[in-house]
């Protein structure tokens, strides 16, 4: 469903941070990208979101091509991205932000919208009313993540879900898109630093060391032997 092909991102038309990037992510399908600090994990994620101009290859949703550079063509193609800043609406409450995200993706009526992101995500049912920039990090994650999904991605890209997050509330949100995969169809592509439960989560592990894919496997092959992660990480050929 989703398909890069030779895609090449960065930010200098002579010199690409990503590399001639072939990936192709089935429907429900979950990816763990992984690789060390500047690999380009984040500037792929973003350029697939059409925050930056693709600096060559080609992106598909189903098909559809998805306009370079153009952030409204990848939403419009289902493809959304969930920033590691998680760019909320920081001064208004978090049922507002979650009105917002319904209201824009114009699907579903605005109390099934809400009542949906609840049942994602019970522990922001005491915050409606609270500011979102007033409340914890896991909060604010859970809200950006629910706030994504109320757009109904047919790809959901996650930059860093577990920053500044503790593991216990990763591990409650994690199973949370495990479901969704499942019962909606959804592909993510999950930036994660934890990578163990990433591997736990994902279907996939797609591994970018300087801009290249150094590994794709099943993340269970990958979890049973992180050794060759570590030497991929080494920039050893894996
Ligand atoms: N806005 C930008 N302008 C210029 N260069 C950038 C910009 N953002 C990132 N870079 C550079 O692109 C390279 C890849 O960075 P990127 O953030 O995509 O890596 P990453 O794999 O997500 O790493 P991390 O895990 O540290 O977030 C780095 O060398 C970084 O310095």
């Amino acid at each position: 469903m989703l398909t890069l092909q030779k895609l090449d991102a960065g930010y200098r038309e002579d010199s690409p941070v990503v590399r001639g990037i072939d990936l192709t992510v089935e429907r429900g399908e979950i990816i763990a990208f992984l690789g060390p600090n500047g690999a380009g994990k984040t500037t792929t994620l973003e350029t697939l979101a059409g925050l930056y101009p693709r600096l060559d290859g080609e992106v598909e949703v189903d098909g559809v091509a998805v306009r370079s550079g153009d952030p409204r063509s990848a939403v419009r193609a289902g493809l959304v991205l969930v920033p590691d800043d998680r760019a909320l609406f920081r001064g208004l409450s978090c049922e507002q932000n979650l009105r917002l995200a319904i209201r824009s993706s114009r699907r579903a009526p605005v109390r099934e919208g809400l009542d949906q992101a609840l049942e994602w995500f019970p522990a922001l049912g005491k915050r409606m009313k609270v500011a979102a920039g007033q409340t914890s990090g896991g909060e604010q994650q859970m809200l950006a993540i629910a706030r994504a999904l109320l757009q109904k991605p047919k790809v959901l890209l996650i930059d860093e879900l577990s920053m500044g997050l503790a593991p216990v509330i990763v591990e409650s949100i994690l199973p949370v898109l495990r479901t969704v995969a499942e019962e909606q169809d959804t592909a993510m592509i999950l930036v994660e630093q934890h990578v163990r439960l990433a591997l736990e989560v994902a279907d996939r592990a797609v591994v970018l060391v300087h801009g290249n894919v150094a590994i794709d496997c099943p993340a269970s092959e990958l979890a049973g032997d992180l050794g060759r992660l570590e030497s991929a990480y080494l920039g050893a050929t894996a």
